[in-house]
C-alpha cells in the first residue's frame, strides 16, 4: 500500500518507519511511505508556513499556498507511483471517528495521502478543494496531526495483506472480531498466588477456545455492552454468555 505524508515534522514518523510491524513492512516494501513537507515550499526568508487568521482570534493556521504545494505533489506522486488517484486524507477533531472497521476500508481502498495539521488547522477552501475526507482519532484536541496520522497508518497498514506475520494474523481472526480480548497468561504460573486458569494448562484446545470466547463475549458484556448492541451471537456465544452472566451475577 502507498501511503503519502503531508507534515511540518516528519521526523515524527519514525516511529513508524523504523520500528515493529510497520517497520518490517516498509522495509519489505509491502508498505511505500513518502514525505512531503510544506517547509519546503515556502519561497521567504523565513521559511513561513504559518498564517494569521482571518477575523482575528488567538493562533494561526497553516498557510495555505505551501500546504497546497505539498498536497499537490504528494498526489501527483500517488498517481505516478501507482497508476492510482489517492484519498486526501485531514486528521482532525472534526473527522469520522476512525475504529476498526475504518481502518479496513482504508486498508483496502486506493492509496493514501494524509496530511497533519499543526496551529488551529488549515483553511476552510484547502479542505474543499484538496481534501477528500477528514477523519479524527478521538474526542481530544493534540497538538498537531502527526500522532493522529500514525495511528491511522498504524491501524491500517497492519490490515494490508502480507504485513502481519501468520502468527500475528491470527489475532486479527474473525472470532475477535468486533469483541474486546479475552485475559492472557504467560511463565509464571504463579504470580504472588495468582495462578494461571486450568484450562489454559490442559492442552485441550477446543476448551481453551470456548474459555478464551466466552471471556472475550463477558468482558464485552461488562465494560463495553454497546458493541454487542444490534449483534446477533451465534447459539455457542450466546450460550457461552449466558453461562458467564450466570456466574458473574448468579
Ligand atoms: N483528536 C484528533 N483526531 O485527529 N486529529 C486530532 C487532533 O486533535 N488534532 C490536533 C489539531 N490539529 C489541527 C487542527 C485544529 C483545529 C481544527 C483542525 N485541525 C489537527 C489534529
Amino acid at each position: 500500500m502507498w501511503i503519502g505524508v503531508v507534515s511540518l515534522f516528519p521526523e515524527m514518523f519514525e516511529a513508524l518507519t523504523r520500528q515493529g510491524v510497520t517497520g518490517r513492512a516498509v522495509e519489505k516494501g509491502r508498505i511505500d511511505l513518502e514525505f512531503w513537507n510544506p517547509r519546503d515550499y515556502a519561497t521567504d526568508r523565513h521559511r513561513t508556513v504559518d498564517d494569521r487568521p482571518y477575523g482575528g482570534g488567538p493562533g494561526m493556521l497553516m498557510k495555505v499556498d505551501t500546504l497546497r504545494a505539498a498536497i499537490h505533489d504528494a498526489r501527483s506522486r500517488a498517481e505516478i507511483a501507482t497508476g492510482q488517484r489517492p484519498k486526501v486524507i485531514y486528521l482532525s477533531p472534526q473527522g469520522r471517528r476512525l475504529d476498526q472497521r475504518g481502518a479496513g476500508e482504508l486498508a483496502s481502498g486506493p492509496p493514501l495521502v494524509v496530511v497533519a495539521g499543526r496551529y488551529e488547522g488549515i483553511d476552510e477552501r484547502v479542505v474543499e478543494a484538496d481534501i477528500d475526507e477528514e477523519w479524527s482519532i478521538g474526542d481530544y484536541v493534540l497538538s498537531g496531526g502527526e500522532l493522529p496520522a500514525m495511528v491511522l497508518i498504524d491501524a491500517a497498514a497492519r490490515l494490508v495483506p502480507g504485513v502481519l506475520g501468520h502468527q500475528d494474523s491470527a489475532l486479527e481472526d474473525s472470532f475477535n472480531d468486533g469483541l474486546l480480548d479475552c485475559p492472557h497468561y504467560t511463565r509464571p504460573e504463579d504470580v504472588e498466588g495468582r495462578r494461571v486458569p486450568e484450562v489454559l494448562l490442559s492442552g485441550h484446545h477446543g476448551a481453551i477456545r470456548r474459555w478464551r470466547l466466552k471471556q472475550s463475549l463477558g468482558r464485552t458484556w461488562l465494560r463495553r455492552p454497546d458493541l454487542l448492541e444490534g449483534r446477533t451471537l451465534n447459539d455457542e456465544q450466546r450460550e457461552l454468555l449466558e453461562e458467564f452472566i450466570e456466574e458473574y451475577a448468579p
